[in-house]
């Protein structure tokens, strides 16, 4: 017996009925997209109106439900060279209107016959942007998507939904970064030596360091100081991933570690939360977060205003309007998002060490931010104005 083709797989799926169960009661109705079964997460929008592929693939996303807002999703379908890591992490996918046949010259397969083949669940042609607004009102929360030819009563399906776990209090590191360390070498020359603390690292972070004639060093989340400076590093990064900043005590003590040797240090989202409670700062949960490329944020140090792509949906609690003395010397805000003032940025001015919320990676996004890698650069070199006060 021969196989279906795709196409007539998907228009099976788009017959088949989902359902959408908020924690707070509210549902919405409509087909399944991708697998067909359940999933449970925390759900989230994502303003990004292009990018899907590396949104996806980001491990950040791990356990979280992820809305588009984007009307039009899959258009470009599915390639083999945009994986942000080994495979997609989203715990399911909410779309409004899916595109049925993609086109785009990389293109190799459509979108929901890779959801389908992860075993990604899915659902469309729901009202997206009433569940965005809805959302924004009451703020992220557990959420359950069902699909099947019969669905048990949306009673039932609500009980399941407020048994999931919450991302507050979420440790979720380890289960997405490597377990094994690896090397991404320098692209050309190399210059430096950074040893990486995985924790659900995106693929073209390591590659933006390459670039540059850095020799990554990737290590797995529950590394130790001695693992770090084994590799003989000029320096060290923290990297983005998924869960509660408030459970990373390992990871905080590391850099902690780092910050008393003062060797350079950069942390992107994840690492910037790290980053902050190892200056003594508290991290907590934004009321919705941000996710998508095209957040404006402000480099205090500069004035600049760029734009950028965000993921996160906590944040560092520091003061704005004042230089912060910490166990390691002074600490000052230095990126802040224009929508809400978010903190996006720290940098210690006694230790050479900066981080970001945000991911100047950009993958997908603008570029305005891949300056931040030179500054990491800047710092391992020792150019005296990085090491003082980071380009101010
Ligand atoms: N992309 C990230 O590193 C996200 C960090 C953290 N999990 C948050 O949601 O805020």
């Amino acid at each position: 017996m021969t196989a279906p083709a795709p196409t007539t797989l998907r228009l099976r799926r788009e017959r088949v009925p989902a359902v959408l169960v908020l924690e707070d009661g509210r549902s919405f109705h409509g087909q399944a997209y991708g697998a067909v079964g359940e999933t449970f997460g925390e759900a989230v929008f994502n303003t990004g109106m292009s990018g899907y592929q590396e949104t996806l693939t980001d491990p950040s996303y791990h356990r979280q439900v992820v809305v588009m807002t984007a009307p039009q999703i899959g258009n470009t379908g599915w390639n083999d060279e945009d994986d942000e890591s080994r495979r997609i992490w989203v715990a399911g996918f909410v779309v409004r209107d899916p595109a049925r046949v993609p086109s785009n010259w990389r293109s190799l397969r459509p979108l929901d016959e890779e959801l389908a083949t992860q075993g990604v669940v899915g659902i469309s042609g729901i009202d997206t942007r009433a569940l965005t607004r809805h959302l924004r009102e009451r703020g992220a929360m557990r959420v359950g998507i069902f699909s099947g030819p019969a669905l048990a009563d949306e009673q039932a399906l609500l009980s399941r939904v407020l048994q999931a776990p919450e991302m507050k209090g979420a440790d979720l590191c380890a289960e997405v970064a490597t377990t094994e360390p690896y090397i991404v070498p320098a692209v050309g020359e190399k210059r430096f030596t950074v040893a990486a603390v995985d924790l659900g690292i995106k693929a073209m972070t390591p590659q933006r360091m390459a670039e540059r004639g850095i020799e990554v060093h990737v290590l797995p989340a529950n590394s130790t100081v001695e693992d770090i400076y084994a590799v003989n590093p000029d320096g060290v990064f923290f990297s983005n991933g998924p869960g509660d900043p408030a459970t990373a005590d390992h990871q905080v003590a590391v850099m902690q570690g780092v910050l008393e040797r003062k060797t350079p240090l950069f942390g992107i989202c994840f690492g910037n939360q790290i980053l902050g409670r190892a200056l003594g700062f508290g991290t907590y949960k934004l009321k919705y977060g941000h996710r998508g490329i095209n957040q404006p944020v402000q480099d205090r140090t500069t004035g600049k205003v760029e734009v950028t792509a965000h993921n996160h949906g906590f944040a560092v609690n520091a003061p704005l309007d004042k230089v912060s003395d910490t166990p390691y010397g002074r600490a000052q805000v230095s990126h802040v998002c224009l929508n809400d003032d978010v903190v996006e940025g720290l940098q210690c001015l006694d230790t050479p060490a900066f981080s970001v919320q945000y991911h100047p990676e950009a993958a997908a996004g603008p570029h305005d931010a891949a300056y931040l890698f030179d500054r990491f650069v800047d710092l391992m070199a020792g150019a005296p104005a990085a090491r003082t006060t980071a380009g101010s």
